[in-house]
């Protein structure tokens, strides 16, 4: 009998499936783009059924590199999160798109909800802030303008689902409706002190209870695949979001541990124990993920936009051709020469919640060319999370050491030593860097024994860089100084 897991990374532009060992090498791997609709200023929606058919068929395709499929044994599922299904339990049909988590329609809402005082009680019971961000608004919307929605959700006939209850609802031929605990956390919704969906927050959001899924732990028995994979049953095993899956795969299993996902967006989690932390400054309090009934927080500086920056400067600008390219640019100056880029296209996330803040390049001269506008997007991602450490520090009572870095952003070797740089803090990136995926794969293959500990999984996390803070401190001081000038005047807005 083997050893291998398969992993699906579905994240928001792509889905990706790996094969990996017991050892966490990639044997075989797919990966697919799928379509992104923006129907409206701020509205970003993605087709689930799409989403399904393109997820297994990356499945397929990674299954049939191997040389025997029959070496896997189970599957783990990561996602994006937040992003809201709602579907027919019958015909198994999504009711309207997908709402991504990106998306700002019910700005209002959560203004609204805000100004009739309910911050208070939403922070306390789901470690959230009211912002559009997250699922609960996203759902009550469905249900208020899509034709019959309510009432039909009333009477049973509609499920809801964060993308991992999609996939496990498909996968298992509309037998299992169920979720994880990390991406039932996302939904404002669930109270991450009980471990429950909370009464009084469904009544807040207007949502019936009917069409929750059942929430288990991150590694569990989410049901067996019979659809998606030519015949080929396979136990769901583990399950969690993707920001989540990434401390498993950084091995971050100890209170003070930290890690930064930069891939559209960037995700920075530092594992604070079996304890929530109520932040002080504007953090998200979350899981880092529940293993045996047992939760471990975590506090999350959540930015939305990191590599989508500099994907606007490819597709939008077109000063760029290639991702890769910001590398050199940046590099062929000797300074940022006074030019910041403030990449509030959506709005500002963690530490700010500014859902109607807006994009800006500030500094500009008659000299400036595309080098200081690439330099600024990168510097930008490095300014953020100099902000979120601060947050984190003060909230946390001590200073992470080091950075367990990740996402395709931090292959930019550049990028990589100006965060040390800007943040004062070391920074590693590990050998495997599909490090969600990973997560995944570790997840079940913990479920399934493949791993008999936290500790055992620990032990295979290796390094493969390193970088030191190396920048003057009266140079880093200047740069965070004009960050945060520029950061205030995007506030204007
Ligand atoms: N060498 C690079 N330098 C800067 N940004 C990069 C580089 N390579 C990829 N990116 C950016 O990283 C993002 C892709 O990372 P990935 O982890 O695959 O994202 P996601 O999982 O969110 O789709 C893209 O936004 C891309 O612009
Ligand atoms: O799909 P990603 O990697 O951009 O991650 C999205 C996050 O989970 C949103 O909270």
């Amino acid at each position: 009998m083997g050893n291998h897991i398969l992993a699906i990374d579905q994240g928001t532009t792509s889905s990706r499936a790996i094969v990996f060992s017991a050892e966490g090498r990639a044997l075989a791997s797919a990966q697919s783009e799928f379509e992104q609709h923006f129907p409206n200023d701020g509205w970003v929606e993605h087709d689930a059924e799409q989403i399904w058919q393109v997820t297994a068929k990356v499945c397929r395709d990674a299954l049939a590199e191997l040389d025997d499929p029959s070496s896997v044994i189970g599957l783990g599922i990561t996602n994006q999160r937040e992003t809201t299904v709602v579907w027919d339990r019958t015909t198994g049909k999504p009711i309207c798109r997908a709402i991504v988590w990106q998306d700002r329609r019910t700005a209002e809402t959560c203004r609204t909800l805000k100004a009739e005082g309910h911050e208070d009680t939403v922070r306390q019971r789901t470690g959230l802030l009211l912002d559009p961000y997250f699922s609960a608004t996203k759902i009550a919307w469905m249900l208020d303008n899509v034709k019959g929605a309510r009432e039909r959700a009333e009477h049973g006939e509609l499920a809801f689902g964060t993308i991992d209850s999609w996939l496990i609802w498909n996968f298992t031929g509309g037998k299992v409706h169920a979720s994880d605990a990390t991406n039932a956390a996302r939904t404002l919704l669930f109270n991450i002190h009980q471990q429950c969906w909370d009464d009084e927050l469904l009544d807040l959001f207007n949502i019936p209870k009917s069409m929750l899924p059942e929430v288990l732990d991150c590694a569990a028995e989410f049901g067996t695949t019979t659809d998606g994979l030519n015949g080929l049953a396979l136990p769901i095993a583990g399950v969690a979001g993707d920001q989540h899956a990434a401390m498993i795969g950084q091995a971050c299993f100890s209170p003070g541990m930290i890690k930064s996902t930069y891939g559209t967006g960037c995700f920075a989690l530092l594992h604070t124990g079996d304890k929530p932390i109520a932040s002080e400054h504007r953090l998200l309090t979350t899981l880092a993920y529940r293993l045996n009934g047992k939760p471990q927080y975590a506090l999350e500086g959540s930015i939305f936009i990191a590599g989508a920056a500099v994907q606007w400067l490819r597709d939008k600008l077109g000063i760029i051709e290639q991702a890769a390219e910001t590398e050199a640019l940046a590099e062929s100056l000797d300074s940022n020469h006074g030019v910041y880029l403030v990449p509030a296209f959506t709005g500002l996330g963690a530490p700010h919640w500014e859902p109607d803040a807006r994009a800006l390049i500030c500094g500009m001269t008659r000299n400036t060319g595309r080098a200081e506008i690439a330099r600024a997007a990168l510097e930008a991602v490095c300014y953020q999370t100099h902000d979120l450490l601060e947050a984190m520090t003060a909230d946390a009572g001590k200073r992470p050491d080091t950075l367990r870095v990740d996402g395709g952003m931090i292959a930019n070797n550049w990028l990589m030593q100006t965060l040390s740089d800007v943040t004062d803090i070391c920074a590693e990136r590990p050998e495997m860097i599909e490090t969600t995926a990973l997560g995944a794969a570790r997840l079940a293959g913990l479920q399934l024994g493949v791993f008999s500990s936290l500790d055992d999984i620990a032990s295979s996390w290796a390094l493969e860089r390193r970088t030191e803070p190396a920048m003057a401190g009266d140079t880093r001081e200047t740069m965070i100084k004009g960050w945060h000038k520029a950061i205030k005047r995007s506030l204007l807005d």
